[in-house]
């Protein structure tokens, strides 16, 4: 069973439209894919039920299926730091939880476990409680997204830097172009990603409208 955590340089930068392409790859592959969105600002109500678009969109791009609840456990309707959206309803996110909630996947019928993070790799949950510890929880292996922005060279080097120091398994890195329009000089921006982070690049993922409906595997390095 392969565990991965998808994180990105910050949030907005890609991480659910990489995910859900690594999601699409791997069911590409005969995989047994599961997903899980653990902690997510940013819900709406649907059928008495906070959901969100993110945890909805994976689930649709797996082959698995599992109840909503399992694959998002933390439901938060603001779309706002999570531990602030946490506190505002009187709830603590805790480690514990989360790491049972994965732990649950581990004993279902699946090669594959894909959870997408929320924000950037060092994302506060609760006092004393950030991302990472649950990451090595659950001995995840991760996958750094990083959105095409000016910035984006020092947020990926610190992410990838970060990782590492938490003593997490590193795949590689997936570039995400985010808007329409590239970044400036973007094709030297990809060259200097390459050059300083010197892990596997994953995948170049384009602006592709509509992404959700598309074949997003095409962009995956062999
Ligand atoms: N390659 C792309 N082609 C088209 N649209 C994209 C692409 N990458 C990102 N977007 C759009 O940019 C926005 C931000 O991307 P995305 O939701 O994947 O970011 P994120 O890192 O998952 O953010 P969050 O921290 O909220 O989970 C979304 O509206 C998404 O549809
Ligand atoms: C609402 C938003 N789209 C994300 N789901 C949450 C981003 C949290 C970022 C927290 C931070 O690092 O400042
Ligand atoms: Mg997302």
């Amino acid at each position: 069973m392969n565990t991965y955590f998808i994180t990105g340089t910050d949030t907005d930068t890609g991480k659910t439209v990489a995910a859900c392409a690594f999601v699409q790859s791997l069911v590409k592959r005969e995989k047994n894919v599961a997903v899980m969105k653990p902690v997510a600002s940013g819900c709406y109500w649907q059928n008495g039920q906070l959901v969100n678009e993110d945890a909805l969109n994976l689930m649709q791009h797996s082959n698995t299926a599992f109840d909503y609840d399992r694959v998002n456990p933390y439901t938060f309707e603001a779309a706002i730091a999570p531990h602030i959206a946490a506190t505002d309803n009187g709830v603590v996110i805790e480690k514990e939880k989360l790491v049972t909630a994965v732990e649950w996947f581990h004993q279902q019928p699946i090669d594959c476990l894909v959870i997408e993070g929320a924000g950037g790799w060092q994302l506060p949950l609760a006092p004393g409680l950030r991302m990472p510890e649950v990451v090595k929880d659950i001995n995840a292996r991760v996958i750094l997204v990083v959105g095409l922005k000016l910035g984006c060279l020092n947020h990926a080097l610190l992410s990838l830097q970060s990782i590492r120091q938490e003593g997490c398994d590193v795949v590689g890195w997936i570039a995400v172009q985010t808007g329409p329009e590239p970044m400036p000089r973007q094709e030297e921006n990809l060259a200097s990603l390459r050059e300083l982070l010197g892990t596997k690049e994953l995948a170049y993922i384009p602006y592709v409208p509509t992404w959700s409906g598309k074949d997003l595997t095409v962009y995956f390095h062999k």
